[in-house]
């Protein structure tokens, strides 16, 4: 996921430029204030500020405004963040889940000058551009109409949805949240997280994933991760199925992995990473997903069980169209038993998230499960499995590491403004080093770097 980009600061700003005499709104309403205004604070204020004026009240309040930034700051507690750590450095858009108050009452004074700097500069100036309201793409037509992803409805024989969401939500209980430094503060993700290896004919055994797994949890030592139950072994290969089908219709992008598996397909999955979401609060914020391990325009399929919740797609414009059109917010909503391919240049051109919901339907499995549950019971948990491909020539060892000795991180330069596709390798030691990381970046280049093929070798 993105690593460079910090919506916590950006609430802080926006909560700074309020009036200071009305009540604090929720940082979830901040938060869409933020995404409608294209993370500029200044519009996301005045968005707060003018649906105050009309509504005469500030949409969700929590608590009393008890004075200004620096006080708010002293006073907040730690909440919730996005998946991803998000290091110190940044002030530019917005990239989280419904994100936290800044600093805990240690907070030490220079972190709180940065804050402050950050809040003393100039503002851009926001282009007149009509903004575009969300649009709720309710079926795989429109879906695949506005977005890089496609989604199918009812991929799974029902039995084996349910078992496998039956499956997946008692291995939940273990599942961990993931938690990483931001300024001078640990940070918790707002749903739970776990990272599975799938081992077919030896080939993709666990102990090669130990490296990634531990990076799915933002570095954390971490046991070697859990190979794919009997349940997503089945799931795996419906799901590569469809995958496969769907992307012979597809073109192909010149980076993306040009090999193909023992059977001839285009895209198997080698490792799955689940996300658990209890109860409509839970979330996880706007982020791209890390390309270290996936390579670049990766294909990643995501399979949501149990209760649905929605999925929002966010367009990161490029920096040279920015003044001449605003991104558009997609909301998609996800059903129990359907999967969502991301395709290849979700993760370089949209932002995606689970967003908090203020009332979510529960789910009743048709089926009742093995053991004893009524047929009457409802959940209001989402299970997320996201089935991806961990390409060969981006294994562990091939990765850069930065001053600090650690693997690098791959990220996209989502704002490609001279149409050039460019990719990052990035020092991550940040996320679990108290915070402090060094100034590793280098430039990615494929073939100074041994990689492939890739789809423009094989042409
Ligand atoms: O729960 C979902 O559908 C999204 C999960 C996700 O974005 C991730 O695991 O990277
Ligand atoms: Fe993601």
């Amino acid at each position: 996921m993105d690593a460079c980009q910090d919506t916590d600061t950006l609430i802080a700003l926006v909560s700074s430029l309020l009036p200071v005499t009305g009540p604090v709104p929720d940082s979830a309403v901040i938060l869409d204030a933020l995404v409608q205004s294209d993370g500029d604070a200044n519009t996301a204020a005045r968005i707060i500020n003018s649906e105050r004026k009309s509504t005469g009240k500030t949409p969700v309040k929590k608590r009393k405004r008890v004075g200004d930034l620096d006080d708010w700051l002293k006073s907040s507690k730690s909440t919730h963040n996005d998946a991803d750590p998000k290091p110190v450095a940044s002030n530019s858009k917005v990239s989280s889940g419904p994100a936290a108050p800044g600093p805990s009452k240690n907070a030490s004074p220079s972190k709180l000058v940065n804050l402050m700097t950050v809040l003393r500069q100039p503002l851009p100036a926001v282009p007149s551009i009509p903004r575009l309201p969300p649009l709720t793409l309710s079926n795989p037509s429109l879906v695949a109409q506005h977005t890089p992803c496609t989604l199918h409805l009812s991929v799974l024989p029902a039995e084996l949805a349910c078992r496998l969401f039956y499956n997946m939500k008692d291995a939940s209980a273990d599942w961990q949240r993931n938690k990483w430094w931001l300024f001078d503060k640990v940070v918790e993700s707002p749903h739970r997280t776990s990272f599975y290896a799938r081992s077919q004919n030896g080939v993709d055994g666990r102990e090669d994933w130990q490296e990634a797994a531990q990076y799915w949890y933002n570095g954390r030592k971490t046991e070697p991760p859990s190979v794919f139950s009997d349940a997503m072994e089945e799931a795996c290969n419906y799901v590569e199925k469809i995958v496969n089908d769907e992307m012979r219709k597809r073109k192909r992008f010149p980076l993306e992995w040009g090999g193909t598996g023992t059977e001839g397909q285009m895209w198997r999955a080698n490792v799955a990473a689940s996300n658990c979401y209890e109860g409509g609060k839970e979330s996880v914020g706007l982020h791209s997903d890390q390309l270290t391990y996936l390579g670049p325009y990766p294909t990643i399929a995501s399979l949501s069980l149990g209760t649905s919740r929605v999925f929002r797609l966010r367009e990161v414009v490029p920096a040279d169209e920015v003044s001449t059109r605003r991104a558009r917010t997609f909301n998609i909503p996800l059903p129990h038993n359907s999967l969502t391919i991301m395709h290849a240049s979700c993760q370089e051109r949209f932002k995606h998230s689970i967003p908090p919901q203020t009332a979510i339907d529960v789910y009743r499995p048709l089926y009742p499960p093995a053991h004893d549950v009524s047929n009457e019971t409802s959940y209001n948990c989402r299970i997320n499995i996201t089935f991806r491909f961990y390409r060969p020539d981006f294994k562990p060892e091939s990765l850069p590491r930065c001053k600090c000795g650690i693997p690098t991180i791959l990220r996209p330069d989502m704002k490609h403004s001279d149409k050039v596709d460019k990719y990052w390798w990035c020092c991550y030691a940040g996320a679990q080093n108290d915070g402090k990381g060094c100034d590793y970046w280098r430039c990615m280049d494929m073939k100074s770097e041994g990689r492939g093929p890739c789809i423009n070798d094989t042409l």
